[in-house]
C-alpha cells in the first residue's frame, strides 16, 4: 500500500505504509505504480517526495513472497518508470533502504539520508539531514524544481571505467570465493557489480536479471528465506503450558551476579556490562579475581576504542564476596562444568540473595532440574548456555527446567535479547537441544577415522558442504579434555578399561576411545600445540596435518582388526548432517525444542552450520524426508553397534505421512508427551 497526498502545493507525497518495515510487497508495489501515474498525470505536481511510514523508509523487498508466485508490478520496471519519470522524483530515506528499497532510492533523481555519512561519502545519497528527511526532502525539491533531470539519472552515466576494473573484480572474485563457502549469492554480487563496471546500463541489468532469476530459483535462496524468518520466530516462544512471549512479562534486569570469572564468566560480564547493566563478578581466588578483572576490563576498553565511546567500568564490581551480591536481580553462575560444584554454588548463593532473585546456570548440558532442587527458588531457576567466546557468539539457549516459572524463562529471553543474543527457548535434558545433537555428529566423525578416514578428509568434507571449520579442528579449538573430562564423569571412561587396548564397546554400544588416548597423550588441542592437528606452538591457530597422527590411527586400526576403506565426502556429509537432523526429530519428538526452525537457527548460530544451506532440519526437508530415512536405515543396517543411526519414530511417521513441507511438521508432533 502506498499512501497519496499532495502538499505544498506542488509535491505529491508517496508514503510506503506496509509496516512494520515498508516492505515492498505486491500492494505497496502497486500503490506505488499508481501513485507516480497519478502524480506524473497532475499538472500541479512538479515533484515527487517518497517516503515510508513511521519513519522507515524501506525493508526491501517483501520475503515472505518470495516462496510463492510473485504477482503484482515487477520491481525493476516500477523502478525504471520512476527514474524516466519527467518529473523529479526525491527519496527522503529514514531508517532503512535495504535492497530494492535502495534500489527505489537510487531510481529517484535525488536522495537523503538521516544517519549515513559514509553513505554521503559513497556517493549514495547527496545531502545528510537533521530532524525530519521528509520535510528536508521536500524542501531540496522545491529548490530544484525545473533543473534538468538527465544529469539526475543513473541510467545514462557512464559505466566506471578503470583500468584495472577486471584484475579488481578478479581478485574480488576469488576472495569472495573462498570466503563464501558455497554460498551463490556473493559471488552473483561480484559478477553483477562487474557487470555494472564494464557494460552499458541496459546490458548489466540484462546480466543482473540473468544472476537474480538464478539465485531465485535456487534452493540457497529457500534456505536463506526461511533462515531469515526462523531467526525471527525464535523470539516469539512458547511453553507447553501455555505461556507465551506475548502473555508472559519479564522482570526488569538492573543489577546482575557473574559468578566464575573464567572463559565464559569474562564473556557474559563483557555482555552484560555493555549492555548497560551493573555487574558483581565474583571469583573464590585473589588470583582468578587479578586475572578476570584484568581480561574483562581489556575486552572493555578494546570494544569502547573501536567504537570510539568510554569504556563502561563504572558499572562493574569484582569481589571475593558473595555478600556483595544481595542486592542483584539475577545471577548468572558460570563455574567449572561440574555438577558437585555448581550445586554448592547454588546452595550459596539461597544464602545471600534475596529471596526474589533469578538464579541462571550456565552449564552446556547438565540437568537444570537437578541444580534447581538444591535450591529455595525452583521457579526461579533457568539456564542460560551461552557458547564460547560468550561476547562474540550470537547463540543464547535459555533452558527451562521442569519447575521453571513463565516469568524466569521470559526473563532470560529479554536479558538475551537485550544483550544482543539471538535466544531460543528449549527444554531440560542431557546436553538440551545444541550438545545433544552434536554429541552423535561427533561419534559419527571419530567412528568415519575409525573405519578409514583421517581427520583432514572429515574436515574438509564439512568445508566444503560450507562449515566455517570442520568438526576436528573445532575439537581442537575447544580442548579435547573439556569432553574427557564429561566422559569421565559420566561414568564412560573408568578404571577398569585397558589402558592398551581399551574397549570399543562401553554401556551397550559402540563406543570409540581414539578421543581419550589422544587427551592421554596430552594432546588436548590448539592449547597444547597438538590435537588432531599440529600447530607451531600452543596457542597458535594454524592447523597443519600431523604425520604422527595418520601413523597412530593405521596402528590402532592394526591393533583392532580394522581394515581401512575409503570413505566418500558424500557418506562424511550424510552420516553427520542425517545423524544431526535424526537427533533433531528426537527432540521434536521429546518436545524439547517447540519447532524445528529453533533447531536449526541453533545450529545457525552456534555451531557455524552454513546458513545457505538452512540448517540441520531444513536440510534433511531439503534433500527429501525419504531419502534421508532411506540412508539413515542403510547407515544402521551397517552399524547395528550404534543405535542412534535407527531412524526416529517421527522421521518415519512424517515419511508415512507423505513427507510435509518443515512448516507443518509443528501440527505433526502435537499429540507426542511434553518435555518443556
Ligand atoms: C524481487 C526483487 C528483489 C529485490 C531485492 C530485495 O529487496 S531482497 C530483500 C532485502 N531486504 C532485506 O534483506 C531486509 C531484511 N530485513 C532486515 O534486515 C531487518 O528486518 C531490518 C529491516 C533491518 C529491521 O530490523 P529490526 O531488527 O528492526 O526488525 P526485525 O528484523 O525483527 O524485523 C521486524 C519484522 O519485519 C519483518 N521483515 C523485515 N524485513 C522484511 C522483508 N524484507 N520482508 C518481509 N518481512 C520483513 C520481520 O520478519 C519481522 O517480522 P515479525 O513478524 O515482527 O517477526
Amino acid at each position: 500500500m502506498a499512501r497519496y497526498a499532495r502538499v505544498k502545493g506542488s509535491i505529491a507525497l508517496i508514503t510506503l505504509t506496509n509496516p512494520p518495515v515498508n516492505a515492498l510487497s505486491a500492494a505497496v508495489r502497486r500503490g506505488i505504480v499508481e501513485s507516480v501515474s497519478r502524480a506524473l498525470k497532475d499538472e500541479q505536481v512538479k515533484a515527487v517526495v517518497f517516503c515510508g511510514e513511521n519513519e522507515k523508509f524501506c525493508g526491501g523487498a517483501d520475503i515472505k513472497e518470495f516462496s510463492g508466485s510473485m504477482s503484482g508490478p515487477p520491481l525493476v520496471p516500477m523502478i525504471h518508470s520512476i527514474e524516466a519519470g519527467e518529473k523529479l522524483m526525491v527519496a527522503a530515506i529514514e531508517g532503512v533502504a535495504l535492497g530494492g528499497g535502495l534500489e527505489l532510492a537510487l531510481g529517484c533523481h535525488y536522495r537523503r539520508h538521516v544517519s549515513a555519512q559514509e553513505a554521503l561519502q559513497l556517493g549514495i545519497v547527496d545531502q545528510v539531514a537533521e530532524g525530519s528527511a521528509v520535510q528536508a526532502a521536500m524542501e531540496l525539491a522545491l529548490s530544484v524544481i525545473g533543473q534538468p533531470l538527465n544529469p539526475r539519472r543513473l541510467s545514462l552515466r557512464a559505466p566506471v571505467w578503470a583500468p584495472d576494473v577486471d584484475g579488481v573484480c578478479d581478485t574480488a572474485l576469488a576472495q569472495v570465493k573462498q570466503r563464501s563457502r558455497g554460498a551463490m549469492a556473493p559471488v552473483a554480487c561480484v559478477q553483477a557489480v562487474r557487470a555494472a563496471a564494464m557494460l552499458p546500463y541496459s546490458k548489466g541489468m540484462e546480466r543482473e536479471r540473468q544472476l537474480m532469476d538464478t539465485l531465485f530459483r535456487s534452493g540457497q535462496a529457500r534456505a536463506m528465506q526461511y533462515a531469515f524468518f526462523a531467526q525471527r520466530n525464535a523470539g516469539k516462544w512458547s511453553l507447553p503450558n501455555g505461556a507465551q512471549w506475548n502473555n508472559t512479562r519479564a522482570r526488569d534486569v538492573q543489577r546482575a551476579g557473574v559468578i566464575g570469572l573464567g572463559t565464559m564468566g569474562r564473556g557474559i560480564t563483557v555482555c552484560l556490562v555493555k549492555a548497560g547493566i551493573s555487574v558483581v563478578a565474583i571469583e573464590t581466588d585473589a588470583k582468578q579475581l587479578e586475572s578476570g578483572k584484568k581480561a574483562v576490563t581489556a575486552m572493555l576498553q578494546r570494544d569502547a576504542k573501536r567504537r570510539g565511546v568510554s569504556p563502561p567500568l563504572h558499572l562493574l564490581t569484582f569481589t571475593l564476596s558473595f555478600h556483595q551480591l544481595r542486592d542483584v536481580d539475577l545471577v548468572i553462575e558460570a563455574v567449572f562444568e561440574d555438577m558437585n560444584l555448581k550445586k554448592r554454588v547454588f546452595s550459596d548463593l539461597c544464602k545471600v540473595l534475596r529471596a526474589n532473585t533469578l538464579i541462571c546456570t550456565n552449564t552446556s548440558g547438565l540437568s537444570v532440574d537437578e541444580l534447581a532442587a538444591v535450591t529455595d527458588r525452583q521457579p526461579l531457576v533457568v539456564g542460560m548456555h551461552f557458547f564460547a567466546p560468550a561476547h562474540v557468539m550470537k547463540l543464547l539457549e535459555v533452558v527451562s527446567g521442569s519447575r521453571s516459572s513463565p516469568e524466569a524463562v521470559a526473563t532470560a529471553m529479554a536479558l538475551g535479547k537485550r544483550i544482543e543474543k539471538v535466544c531460543v527457548a528449549v527444554g531440560n535434558c542431557s546436553g538440551f537441544v545444541g550438545n545433544r545433537m552434536l554429541k552423535l555428529y561427533l561419534d559419527q566423525s571419530v567412528y568415519m577415522l575409525e573405519e578409514g578416514a583421517t581427520p583432514e578428509q572429515v574436515d574438509q568434507a564439512l568445508e566444503e558442504f560450507g562449515f566455517a571449520m570442520g568438526i576436528f579442528k573445532v575439537s581442537d579449538l575447544s580442548g579435547l579434555d573439556v569432553g574427557w573430562r564429561v566422559r569421565k564423569a559420566s561414568g564412560l571412561i573408568g578404571p577398569d578399561v585397558d589402558p592398551v587396548k581399551p574397549s570399543r564397546w562401553r554401556l551397550g554400544r559402540r563406543y570409540c576411545p581414539l578421543p581419550d588416548m589422544l587427551c592421554q597423550q596430552g594432546r588436548f588441542g590448539q592449547k597444547t600445540g597438538r590435537g588432531w592437528y599440529l600447530y607451531d606452538s600452543p596457542g597458535s591457530k594454524e592447523a597443519k596435518s600431523d604425520p604422527e597422527i595418520q601413523t597412530f590411527l593405521k596402528d590402532y586400526r592394526h591393533k583392532y582388526g580394522i581394515i581401512p576403506r575409503r570413505i566418500t565426502s558424500q557418506e562424511v556429509i550424510e552420516r553427520c548432517a542425517f545423524s544431526l537432523a535424526n537427533e533433531g526429530f528426537r527432540i521434536l519428538e521429546d518436545r524439547i525444542a517447540a519447532s524445528p526452525e529453533d533447531i536449526d537457527v541453533i545450529y545457525l548460530f552456534g555451531y557455524g552450520w552454513p546458513r545457505h544451506r538452512g540448517g540441520p532440519m531444513f536440510y534433511a526437508a531439503q534433500v527429501g524426508l525419504s531419502v534421508v530415512l532411506e540412508k539413515l536405515e542403510h547407515y544402521h543396517r551397517v552399524h547395528p553397534d550404534v543405535p542412534s543411526l535407527e531412524p526416529s519414530r517421527l522421521l518415519r511417521r512424517l515419511v508415512a505421512e507423505g513427507s510435509p513441507p518443515i512448516q507443518q511438521w509443528k501440527s505433526h508432533i502435537k499429540n507426542l508427551r511434553s518435555h518443556l
